[in-house]
């Protein structure tokens, strides 16, 4: 992975009729990353893209966007964009190929080849020469992306790209970005409300909770640090007992006792249950649930 940024926001903050609704965003994007934005419904996903995609403008703070800022370079800045902020616009009863040559004609500098390898890209090959009214939600959705792609741009911008998909459009979009951001180089910044999603998708996320970024870091450490030991033992209570000597014991539903993870002090606890007469039938780890994690993280906001 290369570390010349594709996209930077450096302390970004936004005032709303006196309010501050976004209070201090930074975060970073590399070439080929799949980033996720994750909060919940009115955390501040979609004011701080509305920020970066130059839809309003920031109270104060820093956007790059290829390294160009979008408040000083503003056209550089946004030639290196792709994005789709609210549902894409399209023609429905112009086919696919012509909407892109619709979008294709406003733009000087998108030759007339672009288009065909958008199509390419997006797979919509089969379909393009049919009217859009035809098309599945997902069909129209990947051909807002591949109009957000005839630029050639460094950074896609997707908010909530699978809202209203069916499992099946939720698990081929979900493929469509990875392979995206894996073949053409591209970073995509992802905003979802949906744990599972971004687990699935993202190398790295944010986790945004009242318009304040809480932590960014790869899916796997987020998950990583919040690993936990299921415990069976008998007796359970003097099992439990003796664990509470040691560390923070929670009891699971199944009669299993549940600690975090501290891999170097494992084998001295279960001595300690050893020696005072507890049969440890089992030990293993399970990583938790993203969604345990935003509960963690966020001390105790949830999200739906
Ligand atoms: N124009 C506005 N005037 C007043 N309040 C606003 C305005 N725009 C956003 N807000 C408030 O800012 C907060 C963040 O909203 P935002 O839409 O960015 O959240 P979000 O994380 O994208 O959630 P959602 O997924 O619901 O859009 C919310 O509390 C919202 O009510």
């Amino acid at each position: 992975m290369s570390h010349i940024p594709a996209l930077e926001v450096e302390n970004l903050t936004k005032k709303i009729k006196r309010k501050l609704i976004i209070k201090g965003v930074s975060f970073t994007l590399y070439p080929g990353e799949v980033f996720g934005f994750l909060g919940p419904n009115g955390a501040g996903k979609t004011t701080t893209i509305r920020m970066i995609v130059g839809l309003i403008s920031p109270t104060s703070g820093t956007i790059k966007i290829g390294g160009k800022n979008v408040r000083t370079e503003f056209t550089e800045a946004m030639r290196h964009l792709g994005c789709i902020v609210e549902n894409p616009e399209l023609y429905p009863y112009l086919t696919g190929w012509e909407n892109l040559e619709h979008f294709a004609k406003m733009d000087a500098s998108i030759p007339k080849s672009r288009l065909q390898e958008v199509v390419t890209l997006v797979g919509l090959t089969n379909r393009i020469h049919d009217r859009v009214s035809t098309y599945s939600l997902g069909m129209r959705q990947r051909l807002g992306i591949a109009q957000a792609l005839l630029g050639k741009p460094k950074v896609l911008i997707l908010d909530e790209p699978t809202n209203g998909l069916d499992p099946a459009g939720i698990r081929e979009m979900r493929e469509f970005i990875r392979k995206l951001a894996r073949e053409e180089k591209l970073s995509v910044l992802v905003s979802s409300h949906l744990l599972g999603e971004i687990q699935l998708m993202c190398d790295r996320v944010a986790i945004i909770s009242k318009g304040s970024v809480i932590r960014t870091d790869s899916v796997q450490n987020l998950l990583a640090e919040q690993e936990r030991v299921i415990w069976k033992a008998e007796p359970l209570s003097l099992a439990k007992e003796i664990l509470e000597n040691e560390t923070e014991v929670q009891e699971g539903l199944d009669g299993t006792l549940i600690t975090l993870y501290n891999e170097p002090l494992l084998p001295e606890w279960n001595e300690k249950l050893v020696q005072a007469g507890v049969k440890v039938k089992e030990m293993r780890t399970q990583l938790p649930s993203l969604e345990d994690l935003f509960l963690e993280v966020t001390g105790g906001e949830s999200i739906d």
